[in-house]
């Protein structure tokens, strides 16, 4: 484009827990300029919201019924994303053992992902220079015209190895366990399940390192502006 002025760009990352979205995402966010948002972190919010209110996660009823009640802010600069909920900061709370046992039931709710894939789209379109958005649905369900999309995979074993690192003496079996269950709960559910888009790459990060997956994917951005 003429003056510099460079269109807005939309990257959707897909992929199970442990394959380095929010990492991959964030970064390539930042070295590009872009906006960046982290729909779970979304899906996380809503679960912690049902906990703390006591709704009976069992009954996707009850859960359908207050899906429009909390309201859910994502904050989109990929040097510090942040997420509140009716303007609670829940950033840590989100990531505490009993909501991530807890977001695939909530996040299978068709209600709970119609209004969140809404407030998704909304995002994307207000992000005047571009956003790398990640999740599991984003190149299928919630942003299907994507300038590019990515689906990004890794051993079980990889992604427990990960995420074990990260939860400070958390067992490696005990984790692996927990994200196949997560992965498969994810896949099978009937509404926008876990899945690669036709048209996505998928990129296998079990034998690559961080700065390589991120490399990888600014790559493949820089390719699809050059060609636009
Ligand atoms: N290619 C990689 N090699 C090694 N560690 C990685 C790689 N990608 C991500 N990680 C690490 O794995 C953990 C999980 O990554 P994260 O980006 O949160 O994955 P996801 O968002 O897919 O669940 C983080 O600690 C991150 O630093
Ligand atoms: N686009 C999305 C993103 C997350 N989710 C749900 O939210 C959960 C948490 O997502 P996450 O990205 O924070 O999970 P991790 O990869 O960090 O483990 C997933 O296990 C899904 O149940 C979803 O249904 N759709």
């Amino acid at each position: 484009m003429e003056n510099g002025a460079a269109q807005p760009v939309i990257v959707a990352i897909d992929g199970p827990s442990g394959t380095g979205k929010s990492s991959t995402s964030k970064a390539v966010a930042a070295q590009l300029g872009l906006s960046y948002l982290d729909t779970g972190a979304q899906y996380r919010a809503i679960t912690w919201w049902m906990v703390t209110n006591g709704i009976d996660i069992e009954d996707p009823s009850a859960i359908a019924a207050v899906a429009g009640k909390p309201e859910i802010v994502s904050g989109t600069d990929p040097a510090g994303p942040t997420i509140t909920v009716d303007g609670t900061d829940v950033a840590a709370p989100i990531r505490t053992q009993e909501v991530t046992s807890q977001v695939s039931a909530v996040s299978a709710v068709p209600e709970v992902r119609a209004r969140i894939t809404e407030l998704q789209r909304s995002i994307a379109a207000g992000a005047e220079r571009g956003i790398v958005v990640e999740g599991r649905d984003i190149g299928t369900t919630v942003l299907p015209d994507a300038d590019l999309k990515i689906f990004l995979t890794a051993s079980p074993e990889a992604r427990a190895a990960r995420r074990s690192g990260e939860l400070k003496g958390a067992d490696v079996n005990a984790t692996r366990e927990a994200l196949v269950k997560r992965d498969a709960a994810d896949s099978s559910r009937k509404t926008s399940p876990l899945a690669k888009a036709d048209d996505a790459v998928e990129v296998d990060t079990t034998e690559l390192t961080l700065p390589q997956v991120i490399e990888c994917v600014v790559t493949l951005v820089e390719e699809k502006r050059a060609g636009k």
